[in-house]
């Protein structure tokens, strides 16, 4: 089975890769590329990403690996990290960026945020928080409820339809991985969130794209 890691330039592309190296094992060759025939000929695909989501659109799509990425999305079993999932929504709020609008829905910005001290909370999000789940999805076997992922972004997802299978807190609920059909996106990072976030990609390995 070959897996193919979208490289548009942007992002933690090399520990996305070594994760899914350590997880797959002999179970599924891993493919950094920026081919899309290569993307075309995978037979699963993982999109990550790190930066802004203008430079990100810009490079998928000066790098034409855009449609590649929309073809995987409605054919096999699909996986957007962090920006990579963002940018599978209609719209970012960052830098007013259309998105490839395969959820419904906005990726909004924080706003302004204060503790029960009074003290205005940082934006990136940045550092480890609880995951809850709001529905079970095949990805998130064995990992436990409140369990904790590494996460660094300051917009995050806002669906308009019924996708929601994660919610983080900071400080309100936002959805925090969505799925539909053969696509799950996650705004944390995976590959950093050690034996949970290995869990969710080695379940992606294993997932045949049904729910
Ligand atoms: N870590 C990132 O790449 C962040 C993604 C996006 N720019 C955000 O701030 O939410």
């Amino acid at each position: 089975m070959k897996i193919a890691v979208v490289d548009y330039g942007m992002g933690n592309l090399r520990s996305v890769t070594k994760a899914l190296e350590h997880v797959a094992g002999d179970l599924a060759e891993i493919i950094l590329t920026a081919n899309p025939a290569e993307v075309a000929a995978a037979d699963k695909v993982v999109f990550p990403g790190q930066g802004a989501m203008p430079d990100c659109m810009k490079e998928l799509t000066e790098r034409g690996l855009k449609q590649a990425v929309l073809d995987a999305a409605y054919s096999r079993p699909f996986l957007g990290i962090c920006v990579g999932a963002q940018l599978l929504f209609e719209h970012s709020e960052e830098g007013d960026t259309a998105g490839l609008g395969i959820f419904k829905g906005n990726v909004r910005r924080f706003p302004k945020m204060f503790d029960t001290h009074g003290q205005k909370l940082k934006v990136p999000h940045m550092g480890w928080n609880e995951m809850f789940k709001v529905h079970d999805h095949p990805l998130c076997a064995g990992i436990s409820d409140a369990e904790r992922f590494y996460f660094v972004h300051s917009y995050h997802f806002q669906p308009e339809e019924d996708i929601t299978v994660l919610e983080s807190a900071y400080p309100y609920r936002f959805a925090a991985a969505v799925a539909r059909d053969n696509i799950f996106a996650i705004q944390c990072h995976p590959e950093k969130s050690h034996h949970a976030g290995l869990s969710l990609l080695k379940n992606f390995v294993n997932w045949n794209g049904n729910t």
